[in-house]
């Protein structure tokens, strides 16, 4: 990495000052669709290189409120620097008063050339987290404000990455157009059931790998009120990544709940209401107690044995605890959501809710504020429920996040 000077550092400081003022702007993907049809470069350029900046600013403030001895940590440091070169690279546009081709091409190439920085943040990030809980004591406050900070962190990223792609999926040459309906990575039709078959095809070949076994797939309602199958404007990737977590989940549960070759199938419904379009995936894995429900979506709560670092070349089926959050992410980034409902001895149903209208699938976007700043900042966080019970369906964690 280039070297920083101290002045560099300086200015660049007052820059992320500068652009963490403004709110990131939330785009409907009505509007990611409209652009996608009319807009030119030129206008997608003047907008994201002031959108992605702010963008970034605004989570690099939240980024150096968190513990100090998180911050120290080296795959932490790393992924900071990441975020300053890149921020380095984007505001050298806003001097650049000019929009000549060679700037436009520039720009594309350095679109990608974030992106391609910035592809293992997610497990560095978590590998981060990981060397702090091997080296120190984690204390509650520590551990909310880290599940408070990673959801609003992969949620700035997956926005930042959404801006990228589009930009570069409609705008560059270099990019094979695959998929000739697709609004850069928006499909319009997108067919559910479809995403459901590949997702649980891809997930299906890791069991049987495990395994050597797995359970079959049962559509239960695939269809809307005229006998057509389901479409939605949406980004595939999305779906995928929510579903192909999902299936993974419920068949391991399945296959090590009943160990025999006799395994009832996992079934999916897909239904489109007036709201909302909403897939359940429900299995009968034998569930998930309930004093451990709320740990589900927390980073790094897993249940599988951890993969190895010698296993980095082979895709594990489970084993670092970020399937659920970081789906949940994605579900709620266009203002939908994930959750799960579990009959403990029994099963579980897991439903993603996704907005069936494209104007009210809104980007979900954190800020950073005095709001957000209060909350690594406040440590007293006085306990107001008598609870003396372990499993008490309120427990400690929620004590806090209510706060
Ligand atoms: N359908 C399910 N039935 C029973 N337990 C489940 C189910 N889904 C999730 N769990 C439990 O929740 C834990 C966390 O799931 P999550 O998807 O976040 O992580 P993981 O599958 O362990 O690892 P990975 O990050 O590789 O996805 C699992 O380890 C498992 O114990």
């Amino acid at each position: 990495m280039r070297i920083i000077s101290y002045r560099l550092a300086k200015s660049l400081e007052k820059m992320v000052d500068y652009y963490s003022q403004f709110n990131p702007s939330s785009l409907s993907i009505k509007q990611f669709i409209d652009f996608g049809l009319k807009a030119s470069e030129q206008k997608s350029y003047q907008f994201l290189k002031k959108e992605l900046p702010v963008r970034l600013a605004n989570i690099m403030k939240e980024i150096h409120l968190l513990p100090d001895n998180l911050l120290k940590m080296p795959s932490v440091n790393l992924v900071n620097n990441w975020y300053t070169q890149s921020f380095n690279e984007m505001i050298e546009f806003e001097v650049d008063d000019g929009c000549t081709e060679e700037t436009l091409t520039k720009f594309c190439e350095i679109l990608v050339k974030i992106r391609n920085r910035h592809s293992d943040v997610v497990q560095t990030m978590a590998q981060g987290v990981m060397e702090l809980k091997d080296s120190h004591e984690i204390d509650l406050h520590t551990e909310n404000s880290i599940q408070y900070f990673l959801d609003r962190f992969y949620m700035s990223r997956i926005g930042i990455r959404m801006l990228i792609n589009q930009h570069t999926l409609l705008f560059s040459d270099h990019i094979n157009r695959n998929h000739h309906q697709h609004i850069g990575c928006i499909d319009p039709y997108c067919d559910v059931i479809s995403v459901v078959k590949d997702a649980y095809e891809n997930a299906r070949f890791l069991c049987d790998q495990y395994y050597l076994t797995s359970p079959e797939l049962q559509i239960c309602k695939s269809i809307d009120g005229d006998n057509e199958p389901i479409k939605i404007i949406y980004v595939p990737s999305h779906l995928y990544h929510m579903l192909f977590e999902l299936f993974k989940n419920s068949m391991r549960a399945i296959v090590e709940h009943h160990k025999t070759d006799e395994l009832p199938p996992l079934l999916v419904t897909i239904v489109k209401g007036k709201e909302d379009v909403c897939v359940k995936v429900s299995d009968q894995g034998g569930g998930i107690p309930r004093s451990l429900s709320e740990r589900m979506f927390h980073y790094m709560y897993s249940t599988a044995p951890q993969p190895s670092k010698s296993d980095a070349h082979t895709v594990p089926l489970a084993g670092y605890g970020y399937g659920l959050p970081i789906s949940r992410l994605y579900a709620r980034y266009l203002h939908g959501d994930l959750v799960l409902l579990s009959c403990d001895g029994f099963g579980t149903d897991a439903i993603i809710y996704l907005k069936a209208l494209s104007t009210e699938a809104n980007e979900l976007l954190p800020i950073y504020n005095k709001m957000s700043t209060k909350f690594y900042k406040t440590t007293d966080h006085t306990v107001d429920w008598r609870n003396t019970c372990h499993h008490s369906p309120i427990s400690q964690t929620q004590f806090t996040q209510t706060q």
